[in-house]
């Protein structure tokens, strides 16, 4: 199965159109006012309607109440809700229910003892997010282009699909696709010029490079076959 690509954040027709046509699986739409990315409710149906079809649209919400919650899914009607909060499984398994949609469950990571918990939620959601902790006093709980170390994730043995997220960039992301060979990844202030002003000429970049070194890795494998990969099913939670 090759490499999925999420490129997150994207507000304009034009940076949209730079995703879609680099090949873009997934895009997402940031619906969280403080962030430099955030898409109202009346900008999301016509940036919808032009991913439809044509890559997963996902709709990327922090700690957003069913009300919300309902009206971001009637006007983007999204294939994937990303949960970037502080949800628990529970919420997590209730949301899900509720929408009848995939939901993508972000995980801050910083230490090994983030990993804990990782099974209660690959128990409920259908994929998990791997992502960097924000930095202290951050006003965001992503998109802050910071990454975590990689090699806290040698040896996990995950239930579900996870991207690879935080601090992504076109210059690295050709290693974290070797060294951690996670099934997607995602990206948000990696590919832009400015917070919230995405680069179509970075996007472009960041996708060759991600698929060059999975092409690479599928080809000539450098390392032993990670071992998140030895369990993880393309099954969802019920
Ligand atoms: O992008 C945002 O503005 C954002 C806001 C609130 C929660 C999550 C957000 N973005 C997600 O964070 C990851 C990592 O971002 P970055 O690449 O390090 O900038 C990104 O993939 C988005 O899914």
């Amino acid at each position: 199965m090759s490499l999925e690509i999420k490129i997150c954040g994207l507000s304009t027709p034009e940076t949209l159109d730079a995703a879609l046509g680099a090949g873009a699986d997934m895009v997402g739409m940031v619906f969280f006012a403080p962030s430099p990315r955030h898409v109202d409710l009346a900008t999301a149906p016509a940036l919808a309607a032009r991913a439809r079809g044509r890559a997963g649209i996902v709709a990327l919400t922090v700690d957003a109440d069913d009300a919300t919650l309902a009206a971001i899914v009637d006007a983007a009607r999204p294939d994937m809700l990303q949960l970037h909060g502080k949800e628990s499984p529970e919420r997590v398994a209730a949301v899900r229910a509720r929408f009848g949609l995939p939901v993508m469950k972000a995980i801050g990571i910083a230490t090994a003892a983030d990993l804990a918990r990782l099974s209660a939620y690959a128990d409920v959601a259908d994929r998990l997010l791997l992502d960097a902790k924000p930095p202290k006093g951050a006003l965001l709980p992503g998109g802050n282009g910071v990454p975590f170390d990689w090699n806290l994730l040698a040896g996990l043995d995950l239930t579900r699909p996870f991207m690879l997220s935080g601090g992504l960039d076109p210059d690295n992301v050709g290693e974290a696709v070797r060294r951690v060979r996670p099934p997607g990844i995602d990206v948000s202030s990696g590919v832009e010029r400015a917070p919230g002003i995405k680069d179509p000429a970075r996007i472009a970049a960041f996708l060759r490079a991600a698929r060059a070194a999975d092409a690479t890795e599928s080809e000539h494998p450098t390392g032993d076959k990670p071992a998140h990969t030895s369990s993880a099913r393309e099954t969802s939670p019920s």
